[in-house]
């Protein structure tokens, strides 16, 4: 199979049977030739798909939705390749042309005429001519405009643009230390060694950041349990939090574990921790990074967060609602996110939220810190929600950086959007 072939196979699961990017390149990391060019093709058409298909719209005579899945997915490849990456030649379009005769014999001849009509006339079919000023920014970014809205309604135009040209740009990938195995010094050297780009994080002082992060997770330091892959702002949740040794915690909304491994390593494998997820499927992902991190003394268990659990109430020391959310924080590694979230979805994700606050504020011993956090931005399921927890008699918020909560600035901060407020029971 061709790498082009590869990269549609991915981008038709991916949009049409609810299948992950991530999870579906990682599938076929030993079979590309170019595993680089398959993962630019899939991550650039899902990142532009909006303003693909915008520009398709002006080339077809056939309405959008006439046009067959695979099709338009042909499509979206020729002219990503074609305006991103710059591919001139025509051999792309032949590639292409024989691509839709296996995949829909009679519209090769479509897909022919389109794609070099494109190159004939690139520059002015790929003139965004909208005079709304969101509209054109959620087509040239590819957000879809009501998400688009939502965040300049709540951060306005500077961050919005910046925000936006962030997700679709090459994001950093961070790894956590797992100092109870090695520490940073000598992992940063022994990547080195092995021929990755290190440097320091920009956020934790356990964070490195790798700059050609391809092969990392073949590494013996990653089989060993020497670090963990993880973004800046959620290792600084669990610093945030900072969990004492000898302490009983309890992580709600925990799968796939990459938060409770890092409490784990924080108490040095000295304390008490309960890691619930409402989804049993997901309990051996937790397993996995627990067994491969060498971690101690975390037991796993499943229920619905949101319903009260008596035997639970006044007994932790700690508890962290690491909330499920709309993760618009995290579009740029996840590009599919956006076109399966709507504001509906995120009303509905806001009420979830407060109730599954309603019940951790419960399980608080006097004392005891609640942190509850997102990797999501826009005031619903954030500030709203740190507003409903501020106004519980029985809370009281405890200032991060001299600020009632934090809000991580992907453009900013080089790290996912990401939402953390800390509180005290009384
Ligand atoms: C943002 S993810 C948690 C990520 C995790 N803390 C980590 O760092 O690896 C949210 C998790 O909440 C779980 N979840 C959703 N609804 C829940 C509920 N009602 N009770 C408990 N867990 C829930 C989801 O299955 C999902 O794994």
């Amino acid at each position: 199979m061709t790498d082009l072939e590869l990269s549609f196979d991915i981008l038709d699961r991916v949009i049409n049977k609810e299948a992950k990017s991530n999870d579906e390149i990682n599938k076929i990391a030993d079979t590309a030739n170019n595993l680089g060019f398959v993962t630019k093709n899939v991550y650039g058409v899902l990142e532009n798909k909006i303003y693909l298909d915008y520009m398709i719209r002006k080339l077809s005579t056939v309405r959008l939705k006439k046009i067959h899945s695979s099709v338009l997915i042909i499509l979206e490849i020729g002219i990503y390749n074609i305006h991103f990456l710059n591919t001139k030649d025509y051999a792309i379009v032949n590639e292409l042309v024989e691509l839709t005769k296996k995949k829909n014999k009679r519209s090769a001849a479509f897909v022919n005429a389109i794609l070099r009509n494109f190159i004939r006339d690139e520059e002015e079919i790929a003139k965004i001519k909208e005079s709304d000023d969101i509209k054109s920014l959620s087509i040239r970014y590819s957000l879809p405009e009501e998400l688009t809205r939502y965040i300049f309604n709540n951060y306005g135009m500077e961050y919005t643009k910046n925000f936006l040209r962030y997700i679709n740009s090459e994001q950093i990938i961070s790894i956590r230390v797992n100092n109870l195995k090695t520490d940073k010094d000598t992992l940063k050297k022994t990547l080195e060694d092995k021929g990755f780009k290190v440097e320091n994080g920009n956020l934790s002082a356990n964070a490195l950041k790798i700059l050609n992060p391809s092969g990392l997770v073949n590494t013996d330091e990653f089989k060993n349990g020497f670090f963990t892959i993880q973004q800046e702002g959620s290792m600084k949740t669990v610093e945030i939090l900072d969990p004492k040794e000898n302490s009983k915690i309890l992580d709600l909304c925990a799968a796939p574990g990459t938060k409770t491994s890092y409490i784990g390593e924080y108490v040095k494998n000295n304390g008490q921790i309960i890691a619930n997820d409402i989804s049993e499927e997901k309990l051996p992902l937790i397993k996995e990074n627990i067994d491969r991190l060498a971690l101690e003394n975390i037991k796993l268990i499943s229920f619905d967060a949101s319903i009260f659990k008596k035997e639970y109430e006044g007994q932790f020391d700690y508890v962290l609602v690491d909330a499920p959310c709309s993760g618009l924080g995290v579009m740029g590694r996840k590009p599919e996110i956006r076109y399966n979230r709507s504001m509906d979805d995120i009303k509905i994700l806001a009420e979830l939220q407060k109730d599954i606050l309603d019940q951790a504020i419960k399980y608080l011993k006097k004392d005891g810190v609640l942190v509850y956090s997102t990797c999501t931005i826009g005031d619903i399921e954030n500030k709203d929600n740190f507003l409903f927890l501020s106004s519980q008699d029985d809370l009281e918020v405890i200032a991060i950086d001299g600020k009632d909560y934090i809000e991580y600035v992907n453009y900013i901060d080089k790290t996912d959007g990401f939402f953390i407020s800390k509180f005290k029971k009384i």
